[in-house]
C-alpha cells in the first residue's frame, strides 16, 4: 500500500465494516453469516435525464443500496446531497440493517439518494428529478420489497412525489395496496401523524433515559446540536421542553452560540424563509466553526452528516455524552479517543431509531387501513424506543462494554438467529 493510500481518510464504509468486524470477532459470529452480512445484496445505480426550467437536459445519478433483507423488506432513507455515492450508500444501508434489527422491526436495511445540491434547483425541478428517479428505480422499490423514507435534504413532499409516481405505474384498483411504498409521507397523503418528529423525539428520549439512569434530570443540562434540520430541530424542541438549554447550533452555513440559551422556536422561524439556514440569526453570536465540538456543554448532538467527530477533534470534546442523531457522525478512531476520555456515545443505530420506528407504524397503518391519532402514535414509538434503550443498557452491563458494541451484539445476534432458525446455516 502506498503512503498516500495509508494516509487516506477512512470512509463511512470503512468505519461500518470495522465496527461489524470487531463485533463479529467478539461474538464469534457464524462464518457463513459473516460472509453474507459483510457484503451488500444489491447496489443499484441509475443515470436519468431531467429537463431543467431553462429547457436544457441534465443527467443525474441516483443510488439505492440494499444491504440485507433477512428480517423483512429493505428499509431506509433517500438523501439528496452532492457527496452521496455508492460507497456512502453502502455504509448507510448497513447501518439501517443493524438499526431495524436492534429495535425489533420486521425490516432489513437500505439507503440511497441522488447526487445533487437541492439549493441549486427550483421546486419544480426537484419534483421532476424525484419523479424520474422513482421511475428509474422501477420495481427495485415496492411496499413489500424496499421502502424509502426521508433523509438529508428530502422530506414529506419528496415522499409524496415518489408515492404518486410509483402509484401511477399501477392499475387504479391496486392503489391502496401501494401506499406503503414510502414512509414519511404528508399526513394528508397516507402519512402518519408524528412521523415528522419521530427521529428527534427518539434522540431526546434516549438522552432523557440515559440521564435519568445516572440519577439526574434534563433540567439545566446544556447541549449543542450540529444540523438544524428535521432531526436537530425536533430533538432541540423536546429537550428544551424538559428544561435543557440549547447553547450552540451549527449547520452547513454558520455556527451560533449563546450561553443564555437559544430559543428553538425563534430560530426555526428565522430558518423558514432562508431554505432552512441558521445564517444571520442575530440573537446569538456567530462563532468559529472549528470550536463547535470543543464547546463546554453537557451533551453534544451531531445531527447532520457522517464523519464529523474525528481523531482531529475528539480530544477537544468536553461533553460527557454524545447522542448520535446523525448516521455515522463519529469515526472509529475518534471513538477510541472518546471512550478513553470517558465520554459515553449513544450510538446512531439506537439514538436515531425513532424515525424508522415511526416509519414502521406508518407502513403498518397503510397496510391495515387504520388511522391513528398523534397521542397513540407517540405512545407506540415511545414504548419501542424505551424497550430498545433498556435492552442496550442491560447489554452494556452484562457484556461490560460500550453502548455501540452492546447495540451491535443485539442487532447482529437477531439476524444470526433468523438465519440459523431458517436452517440455512447450522
Ligand atoms: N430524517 C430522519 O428521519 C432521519 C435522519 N437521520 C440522520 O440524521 C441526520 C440529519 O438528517 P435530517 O435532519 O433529516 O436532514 P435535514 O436535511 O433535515 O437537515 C440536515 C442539517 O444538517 C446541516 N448540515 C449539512 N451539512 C453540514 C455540515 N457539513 N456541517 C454542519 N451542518 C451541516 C444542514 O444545514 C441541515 O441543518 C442525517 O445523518 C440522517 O441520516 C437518521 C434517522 C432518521
Ligand atoms: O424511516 C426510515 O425508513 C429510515 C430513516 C433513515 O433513513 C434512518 O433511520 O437513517
Amino acid at each position: 500500500m502506498s503512503k498516500t493510500e495509508t494516509m487516506k481518510a477512512k470512509t463511512m464504509y470503512d468505519n461500518v465494516m470495522d465496527q461489524f468486524n470487531q463485533v463479529a470477532d467478539r461474538m464469534d459470529l457464524n462464518k457463513n453469516i459473516r460472509k453474507i452480512l459483510g457484503i451488500t445484496n444489491n447496489e443499484i445505480i441509475v443515470h436519468f435525464p431531467v429537463k431543467m426550467d431553462n429547457g436544457e437536459v441534465e443527467i443525474f445519478t441516483g443510488y439505492r443500496v440494499q444491504h440485507n433483507n433477512a428480517l423483512g423488506p429493505y428499509k431506509g432513507g433517500l438523501r439528496y446531497h452532492p457527496s452521496i455515492d455508492v460507497n456512502d450508500a453502502k455504509a448507510l444501508a448497513m447501518w439501517m440493517t443493524w438499526k431495524t434489527s436492534l429495535v425489533g422491526l420486521p425490516f432489513g436495511g437500505a439507503k440511497g439518494g441522488v447526487q445533487l445540491d437541492p439549493r441549486d434547483y427550483s421546486l419544480a425541478e426537484l419534483e421532476r428529478i424525484t419523479r424520474r428517479f422513482t421511475y428509474s428505480l422501477g420495481e427495485n422499490i415496492g411496499p413489500e420489497q424496499d421502502i424509502p423514507a426521508p433523509d438529508v435534504n428530502t422530506n414529506a413532499q419528496t415522499m409524496a412525489w415518489i408515492l404518486d409516481t410509483y402509484m401511477s405505474t399501477k392499475p387504479s384498483s391496486a392503489r391502496s395496496q401501494n401506499q406503503h411504498v414510502v414512509t414519511g409521507k404528508p399526513v394528508g397523503a397516507a402519512g402518519l401523524e408524528g412521523r415528522d418528529r419521530a427521529t428527534g423525539f427518539g434522540v431526546y428520549l434516549n438522552i432523557k433515559l440515559y440521564v435519568e439512569g445516572q440519577g439526574e434530570t434534563l433540567a439545566g443540562k446544556t447541549f449543542a446540536v450540529q444540523g438544524f434540520g428535521n432531526v436537530g430541530q425536533w430533538a432541540s424542541h423536546f429537550l428544551t421542553r424538559d428544561g435543557a438549554k440549547l447553547v450552540a447550533v451549527q449547520d452547513a452555513h454558520d455556527t451560533i452560540y449563546d450561553d443564555k440559551g437559544i430559543d428553538v422556536a425563534a430560530l426555526q422561524e428565522h430558518c423558514k424563509p432562508r431554505k432552512g439556514s441558521i445564517q444571520g440569526y442575530e440573537q446569538a453570536e456567530s462563532i468559529d466553526p472549528s470550536k463547535f465540538f470543543g464547546l463546554e456543554v453537557d451533551i453534544l448532538i451531531p445531527a447532520a452528516l457522517g464523519n464529523q467527530i474525528t481523531d482531529q477533534n475528539a480530544n477537544d470534546v468536553k461533553a460527557k455524552v454524545i447522542a448520535e442523531g446523525a448516521n455515522g457522525p463519529t469515526t472509529n478512531d475518534a471513538e477510541k479517543i472518546l471512550l478513553k476520555n470517558g465520554v459515553v456515545i449513544i450510538p446512531d443505530i439506537l439514538c436515531n431509531s425513532g424515525g424508522v420506528i415511526g416509519s414502521y407504524f406508518e407502513w403498518l397503518q397503510n397496510r391495515s387501513g387504520e388511522l391513528w391519532q398523534l397521542d397513540e402514535v407517540m405512545q407506540r414509538i415511545e414504548k419501542k424506543l424505551t424497550e430498545s434503550f433498556k435492552k442496550v443498557e442491560k447489554a452494556v452491563k452484562e457484556e461490560q462494554t460500550d453502548w455501540r458494541t452492546a447495540a451491535y451484539i443485539i442487532a447482529i445476534s437477531r439476524i444470526e438467529q433468523a438465519y440459523v432458525q431458517r436452517g440455512i446455516f447450522p
